[in-house]
């Protein structure tokens, strides 16, 4: 993984995969050169621009512009915006409608949205005449600095979040920063969590830079372009390191465990959690059991808290809106999670902030225990 400069507000990452390699271009203005990036990399495609219907207004004809200038052929497919599109049904209609433009093997699946539009897409890709080229064109923070690299790609079940997917590898992912100006501030703040995420897992600095530099963040500039591109610095790392999730990789699951739960539970219900929110719930969890399993010392996890608080994010449980959630449930859907192994319940815990480590054989006795306590102190 190589980080780079190329040209004057274009940061490049490349993901290092062997023949699966790609970069990851991180700036201004990649909307209107996507035409020519795409084009460059993947010559004489045709393609689907794959959108939800919030995105669709504001971003689709300026991509379509774009791909009509480099002579890109394409197929618009829009579809409902939220994260209960991730789902068979809406599987079904994206692979049709794929199917129905007669794109070809070699031709690509553009995602332009979220993480929900990416990971959906991304599996339709995947699986579509057994693998269509992918490019992502991540519109949320979340999306930039998160779900569209790394090929993990899927849908939701009502027994637990992602439970069906594929790894599937985007040839090239243009995160254009200026598109993140129409994001709501409530879902920039949700990626914002998983941007704390690769500061507790192991960059206590980049951490300390965010406490000082979130509402330069927020406000957008180039303390902003610099937080995603060090985001995608750090899960490009890990993803080359380990691409499958046989071993590091689980460490982007902090706050995972728990926020999937809590996600499942609502039903994925958008008004009461969103992922992004869930997973600064999840991590804070993680760091309070951490703290009741004696790893962590107490300064460290309220440092965490505070942080999160700082941009609005929620830290409890009690905080998602409507009827409280009910134990059982939760670790009904915990023991779907996919890190389960032979049984055994696997948690990202931590001694300390950036000190985040792979718990094996989690007693469930204890989370239980905590988790009645967390849920008991929101009743
Ligand atoms: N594959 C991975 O590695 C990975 C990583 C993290 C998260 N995820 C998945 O990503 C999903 C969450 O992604 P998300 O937070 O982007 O949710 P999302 O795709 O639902 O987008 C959030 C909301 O913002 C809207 N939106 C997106 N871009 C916009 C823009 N530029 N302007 C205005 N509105 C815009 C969307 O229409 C949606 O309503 C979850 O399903 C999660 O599981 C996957
Ligand atoms: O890329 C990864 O690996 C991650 O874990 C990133 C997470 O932020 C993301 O939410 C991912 O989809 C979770 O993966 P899952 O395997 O737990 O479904
Ligand atoms: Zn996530």
């Amino acid at each position: 993984m190589i980080v780079s400069d190329a040209g004057a507000d274009t940061r490049t990452v490349h993901v290092d995969l062997g023949a699966r390699s790609y970069d990851i271009l991180v700036g201004g203005g990649l909307v209107a050169r996507a035409g020519q990036e795409i084009a460059a990399r993947l010559p004489g495609i045709r393609a689907a621009i794959v959108t939800d219907a919030n995105v669709a207004p504001l971003h689709l004809d300026r991509l379509s512009a774009a791909l009509d200038e480099a002579g890109i052929g394409h197929v618009p497919i829009v579809l409902p915006a939220g994260e209960t599109t991730k789902s068979f049904d809406h599987l079904m209609q994206l692979v049709d409608a794929l199917l129905g433009a007669r794109l070809e093997r070699g031709d690509a699946v553009i995602a332009l949205g979220g993480g929900v539009i990416g990971d959906l897409s991304g599996f339709a890709a995947g699986i579509v005449r057994r693998g269509m080229r992918f490019v992502q064109l991540p519109t949320s923070l979340l999306a930039q600095v998160d779900s569209s690299v790394g090929g993990k790609t899927g849908i939701n079940s009502p027994r637990g979040k992602n439970l069906i997917g594929v790894f599937h590898q985007p040839a090239l992912v243009l995160a254009d920063t200026d598109i993140l100006s129409t994001l709501s501030r409530r879902e920039f703040a949700a990626g914002y969590a998983e941007v704390v995420k690769y500061g507790l897992i192991d960059r206590p600095d980049f951490f300390e830079w965010l406490e000082a530099n979130h509402a330069a963040i927020f406000a957008g500039g180039p303390a902003r372009v610099e937080a995603v591109a060090r985001c995608c610095e750090a899960k490009a790392a890990v993803v080359a390191d380990d691409e499958r999730e046989d071993g590091n990789r689980a460490l982007l699951n902090l706050g995972h465990t728990f926020g999937h739960a809590l996600e499942s539970a609502v039903r994925y219900d958008p008004e009461r959690l969103v992922h992004g929110e869930g997973v600064a719930i999840g991590m804070a969890l993680a760091h309070r059991f951490s703290h009741r399993l004696g790893l962590i010392d107490g300064q460290d996890v309220t440092r965490v808290e505070r942080h999160l608080q700082a941009v609005g994010l929620p830290t409890r449980i009690d905080a998602i809106p409507g009827p409280a959630l009910d134990v059982d449930t939760l670790m009904d859907r915990i023991a779907q999670d996919k890190k389960v192994s032979r049984g055994q319940l696997t948690f990202i815990l931590t001694r300390g902030i950036g000190q985040s480590f792979i718990a094996k054989e989690v007693v469930p006795d204890d989370v239980r225990a905590f988790l009645s306590a967390e849920t008991a102190a929101a009743a």
